[in-house]
């Protein structure tokens, strides 16, 4: 399995931390700030959690998918590195 679109999309996520660029879907969650983003993940897991008990499963990986990409979104907002995440997952596996 290619994971590299993780890592695509954390350097995409981190250049708009760096350089925002207009009409960016991610600085507008940057510039929710801490609450709007803690209530933007509270609503991402609601949609998540919907999806796994009245959708299918075509809307239960759409639902992963824009939820992932806001934790990791989050995040970056409080400087948490994902390599964090990543490494302790591997620390958990060893
Ligand atoms: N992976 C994502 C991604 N996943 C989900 N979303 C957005 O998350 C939103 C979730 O839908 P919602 O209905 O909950 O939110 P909304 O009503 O659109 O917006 P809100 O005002 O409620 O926040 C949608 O608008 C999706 O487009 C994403 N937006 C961007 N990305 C990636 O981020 C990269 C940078 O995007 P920009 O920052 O927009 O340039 C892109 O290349 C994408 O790969």
């Amino acid at each position: 399995m290619d994971l590299k679109i993780i890592e695509e999309l954390l350097e995409t996520i981190r250049n708009r931390k760096q350089f925002p660029k207009e009409g960016s879907y991610t600085n507008k969650l940057f510039n929710k700030g801490e609450n709007g983003l803690v209530k933007k993940l509270g609503e991402e897991n609601a949609e998540l959690i919907k999806a796994f008990l009245v959708e299918n499963d075509e809307r239960m990986a759409s639902e992963a998918a824009d939820y992932l990409y806001h934790i990791i979104v989050a995040l970056e907002y409080r400087g948490v590195p994902f390599e964090d995440v990543l490494n302790i997952l591997r620390q958990r596996h060893a």
